[in-house]
C-alpha cells in the first residue's frame, strides 16, 4: 500500500520505518527542512535500538522516502498518517495547532480518495476536527480514523513490530478494510471501534499506566516506613493476573515527553465535561512529589546541601533514549543547584539534549560514570541504565569523599549493596539502608 506520513518524530519515524518494513512504500513528511536532509543522509535524529539499520536498508530497497513536499507525498499516497507532536498548553490542555495546520495542507492537497489517520495522541472529537478541517477545504472524498500509537520510546521497533493491539477508531467500512489489511501482518489483535472510543482509549491507557506507578510509589514510601521490600511487595502484587507484573517498578517518578502531558489533558478534557477526575489529579501530585524524595534523603544523609559536591549518573527519562523531556533530572538538578549543591553529571547518551534544557551553572558534564563520583560527598542513580549495574560498588566506595548513595531506580541487588561499603538509601527497600549511627525507621 502506499502510505504517507506526515512528522517524522519517534511516533512518525519508526512507524514509516516499520511500514516500509512490513511491504509498503512510504514517504515520510516533516516541514524541517534541516530534518529531512538528515534523513535522506540516513541520519537518524533519536537514538533508538534497531532504527538506523532497519532504516537504511527499507531505503536501499526504494521502499521508504523523506520530503518536506507534503503535496507529493500526499499525492502519491492512499492512507496519510498524522503523526505531528500535540504538546501541553500552559493550561495542560492538549496544543493541537500541529494537527490542525497539517489537516488544512491535506485539504489544500488531496486530489483523490484519501484515508487520513490521526496517529498523534489527541483528545476525543479532534478527529472529527480535522474531518471538518479537511472537507471545508477540499470536495474530494475522504474518510478520517484514529489509529493511536502504544510504543515506548528505547523499544519503540519492537513495539511498532510486534504490538499488543491495533485499535482502529472509524465510521467507514472502506477504511477499515484498507486498515484491517495495513496492520494485520503486525497483528491479529485488531480492535474495531468509534473514533471516540479509540481516541479515548488512549488516553486512558497511559493514564492506567500512569496510576500503576504512583500507586507503587506510595506503597514504597509506606514500605520505608514499615519496614517492607517494595520490589517483593510487587512481585508478589504482580503474580496475580488480574494485576499484571509491569509498571509497578518504584522509583523517582514518571517522565518523558507523554504521561506527564497525556495524564495533563485528560485532567483537562475531563474538565471540559465538568467532571473532576480526582484519582487522576492525585497521580500527578504522587508523581511531583516522588521526585523530591531523592532531595530528602540526600539531606537526612548529609544535612544542608550548600557547597556539597552531588554526582548524578543518569539524565535521560529512562534508559535506552536519549529523551529528556520532562526527565525527573532536571527537576532534581534545578533543585541541588538552588540548594547551593555543586552537581558532576553523567549519563551514557542524553547530556547533549540535557544541556539544552537546564540552565544552571554549578554543574560539570563528565565522561564517564566513576569521574563523576570521584571525590562526591553523595551520588545520584535518577536512571538505570545497564552500564551503572554492573560498576564495582566497592571500587565507586574508595573514590568517594563520602560514600553515600542515592539509589532512585533500585538498580542495585541485596547482594552487591550488602557485599559493598556503600551507605545506601533505596525506594522502598529500607532493610538495605545503612544508615550511620541510627536505624532505619521501622514501626
Ligand atoms: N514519543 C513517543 O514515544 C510517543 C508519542 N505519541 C504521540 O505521538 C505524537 C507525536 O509525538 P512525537 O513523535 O514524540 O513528536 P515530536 O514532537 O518529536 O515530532 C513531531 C514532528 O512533526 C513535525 N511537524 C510539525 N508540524 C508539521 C507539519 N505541519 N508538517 C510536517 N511536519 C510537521 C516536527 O517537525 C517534528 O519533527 C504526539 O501526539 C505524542 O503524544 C504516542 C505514542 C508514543
Ligand atoms: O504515549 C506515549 O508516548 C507512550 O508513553 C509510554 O512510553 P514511554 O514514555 O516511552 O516510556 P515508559 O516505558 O512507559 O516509561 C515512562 C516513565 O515511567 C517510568 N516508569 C515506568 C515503569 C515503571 O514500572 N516505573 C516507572 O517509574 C519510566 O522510568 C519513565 O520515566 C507508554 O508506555 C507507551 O505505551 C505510550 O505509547
Amino acid at each position: 500500500m502506499n502510505i504517507a506520513v506526515i512528522g517524522t518524530g519517534y511516533v512518525g519515524l519508526v512507524s514509516g520505518v516499520c511500514f516500509s518494513e512490513i511491504g509498503n512504500q512510504v514517504i515520510c513528511v516533516d516541514n524541517n527542512e534541516a530534518k529531512v536532509e538528515m534523513l535522506n543522509e540516513g541520519n537518524v535524529p533519536i537514538y533508538e535500538p534497531g532504527l538506523k539499520e532497519l532504516m537504511a536498508s527499507n531505503m536501499q530497497a526504494g521502499k521508504l522516502s523523506f520530503t518536506s513536499n507534503i503535496a507529493d507525498a500526499i499525492s502519491q499516497s492512499d492512507i496519510i498518517f498524522i503523526a505531528v507532536g500535540t504538546p501541553s498548553l500552559p493550561s495542560g490542555e492538549a496544543n493541537l495547532s500541529y494537527v490542525e495546520q497539517v489537516a488544512i495542507e491535506i485539504g489544500s492537497h488531496i486530489e483523490s480518495y484519501k484515508i487520513i489517520v490521526t496517529k498523534s495522541t489527541v483528545p476525543v472529537g479532534t478527529n472529527d476536527r480535522v474531518r471538518e478541517l479537511v472537507s471545508s477545504i477540499s470536495s474530494q472524498p475522504f474518510d478520517v480514523a484514529s489509529v493511536p500509537e502504544f510504543l515506548r520510546e528505547g523499544s519503540a521497533v519492537k513495539d511498532t513490530l510486534n504490538p499488543d493491539r491495533i485499535v482502529i477508531g472509524t465510521d467507514s467500512d472502506r477504511a477499515i478494510k484498507s486498515l484491517k489489511k495495513l496492520h494485520r501482518p503486525l497483528t491479529e489483535n485488531l480492535i474495531i471501534t468509534d473514533i471516540r472510543s479509540a481516541e479515548m482509549i488512549k488516553y486512558a491507557s497511559n493514564a492506567f499506566l500512569a496510576t500503576k506507578i504512583s500507586f507503587i510509589n506510595e506503597i514504597s514510601n509506606i514500605c520505608e516506613k514499615v519496614g517492607a521490600d517494595v520490589t517483593r511487595v510487587a512481585e508478589g502484587m504482580g503474580y496475580d493476573k488480574r494485576i499484571g507484573a509491569s509498571f509497578l517498578k518504584a522509583g523517582i517518578g514518571y517522565g518523558g515527553s507523554c504521561f506527564p502531558k497525556d495524564t495533563q489533558a485528560l485532567i483537562q478534557i475531563a474538565g471540559m465535561v465538568d467532571y473532576d477526575f480526582r484519582l487522576l489529579k492525585s497521580v500527578v501530585q504522587v508523581n511531583q512529589d516522588q521526585r523530591f524524595h531523592v532531595i530528602h534523603k540526600l539531606e537526612e544523609a548529609l544535612g544542608s546541601l550548600k557547597g556539597k559536591t552531588i554526582a548524578v549518573w543518569g539524565l535521560a527519562f529512562k534508559p535506552e533514549t536519549d529523551d529528556v523531556r520532562d526527565a525527573p533530572a532536571i527537576d532534581i538538578i534545578q533543585h541541588l543547584s538552588d540548594a547551593g549543591a555543586v552537581i558532576k553529571a553523567y549519563d551514557p547518551i542524553a547530556t547533549a539534549n540535557f544541556r539544552k534544557e537546564v540552565d544552571v551553572a554549578s554543574i560539570t558534564w563528565e565522561e564517564n560514570p566513576l569521574h563523576a563520583a570521584e571525590g562526591a560527598d553523595a551520588l545520584c542513580v535518577l536512571t538505570e541504565w545497564k552500564e551503572f549495574a554492573h560498576i564495582d560498588l566497592n571500587e565507586l566506595a574508595g573514590i568517594m569523599k563520602d560514600p553515600i548513595m542515592i539509589d532512585g531506580r533500585n538498580l542495585y541487588s541485596a547482594e552487591q549493596v550488602q557485599a559493598s561499603t556503600l551507605q545506601y538509601y533505596s525506594v522502598g527497600r529500607p532493610g538495605l539502608t545503612k544508615l550511620e549511627g541510627k536505624a532505619a525507621a521501622i514501626i
